[in-house]
């Protein structure tokens, strides 16, 4: 008789692990004694102990080979928000998920983290120290967020004790660190250009930044403590530095650590907004025929400006997380990771 081989507790599949966020957690867990096998649309890096499945999620056929003998998936593969395209975050973030939860089940994976996002809750007004219990947002600020919403959902429904099949939620939020290819390079852009010389609003909204390591260390604790006896089945975890900063002392110390010049000049939120929201309309109404992408876009600018920071208490209690470097730190290690990216280089 035929007897299936149970895979081995250590052998994980990383969906989306050529991305910024998937490639630290790849190396924290080859560090571990993982071996990983990484499924990405794109092969950015080589490294022993990874094998590389290129193919897009989507696929069921291109997933299945990845997922053989693995007993654990992480699925951190999205679109980049900015791409702001609605067809491809409805394929890729909702039909896509589908299919991964699809092949899992089929390939007899017994846990699944999913990365989601703590903006799942975010409509665009303030958020201090928000739980896991907030209900999700009625009105997204986005197609991104919109389609990261219903990806949890497929998710977190999807865990079933019964079948074996356990799943996780992590909520992390504003992620910074090495290789980020978003938040810092945007941001010297910005400046570069010379658009960062203002403060929308008075400049005191708080926020999470969290180092991209303490969201791996979220990551592997959940993948860790998921299971069938476990309060982490099927629920969503915030993972931050629990150290929320001023949005503004934040894009400063990163812009002063790469030789630029702090905001100074205070701008009314209400009309920055107003001023992006017309903006966007006028990008999508003129699309067809010029093409467009304002760097203040509604999302930025309501990001900019609101309090937006979130308890990871849960996470505490149920995971044992608490982070693992501080913010001064991460900060650092960021700012010396990009030597390209100071001023005059
Ligand atoms: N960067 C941030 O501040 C935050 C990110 N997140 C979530 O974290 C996850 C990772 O984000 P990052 O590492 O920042 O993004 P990233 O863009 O660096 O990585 C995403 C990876 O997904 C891959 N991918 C995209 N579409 C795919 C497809 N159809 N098939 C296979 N692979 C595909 C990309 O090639 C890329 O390597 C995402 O789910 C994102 O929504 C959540 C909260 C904050
Ligand atoms: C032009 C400036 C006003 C802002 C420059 C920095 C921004 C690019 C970033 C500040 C907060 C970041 C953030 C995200 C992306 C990059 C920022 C907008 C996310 C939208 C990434 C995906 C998520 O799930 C939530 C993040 C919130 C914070």
């Amino acid at each position: 008789m035929a007897t299936r081989v149970r895979p081995s507790s250590k052998r994980c599949a990383v969906i989306g692990g050529s991305g910024f966020l998937g490639r630290h957690l790849v190396e924290k867990l080859l560090d571990r004694g993982y071996s990983v096998s990484v499924f990405d649309i794109r092969q950015s890096y080589e490294l022993p102990g990874v094998t590389f499945h290129q193919g897009d999620l989507c696929d069921k056929q291109a997933l299945l080979p990845a997922l053989k003998d693995v007993s654990l998936v992480f699925h951190c593969a999205s679109p980049a928000p900015a791409s702001d395209d609605r067809g491809l975050f409805e394929r890729v973030n909702i039909q896509g998920t589908r299919t991964v939860i699809q092949a899992c089940i089929e390939a007899g994976v017994q846990k699944m983290v999913l990365t989601s996002s703590a903006s799942v809750v975010f409509e665009g007004t303030d958020i201090e120290n928000g739980r896991e219990d907030l209900p999700y947002a009625k009105k997204p600020i986005d197609f991104y967020t919109e389609t990261k919403i219903q990806q949890e959902k497929l998710v977190l429904e999807a865990c079933d004790k019964d079948k074996g099949f356990l799943t996780v939620a992590i909520r992390p939020h504003g992620i910074f660190g090495p290789r980020d290819p978003q938040l810092v390079p945007i941001l010297v852009d910005t400046a570069r250009r010379g658009k960062m010389k203002f403060i929308i609003g008075d400049g005191t909204n708080l926020v999470d930044f969290t180092f991209v390591e303490n969201v791996v260390h979220g990551h592997i604790l959940a993948a860790e403590r998921l299971r069938p006896d476990s309060p982490a089945c099927g629920k969503p975890y915030h993972i931050t530095n629990d150290e929320p900063i001023k949005f503004w002392d934040f894009m400063s110390e990163v812009l002063v650590g790469l030789g630029y010049a702090a905001p100074r000049y205070h701008l009314p939120y209400a009309l920055v907004y107003g001023l992006a929201l017309l903006l966007w309309l006028l990008a999508l109404i003129l699309h067809p025929l010029v093409s467009f992408k304002p760097t203040f876009t509604p999302m930025r600018v309501a990001l900019a400006g609101t309090h937006h920071y979130y308890s990871c208490d849960r996470a505490k209690e149920d995971l044992g997380y608490k982070p693992v470097v501080g913010l001064k730190e991460g900060i650092e290690r960021t700012v010396q990771s990009y030597p390209h990216l100071r001023q005059g280089a």
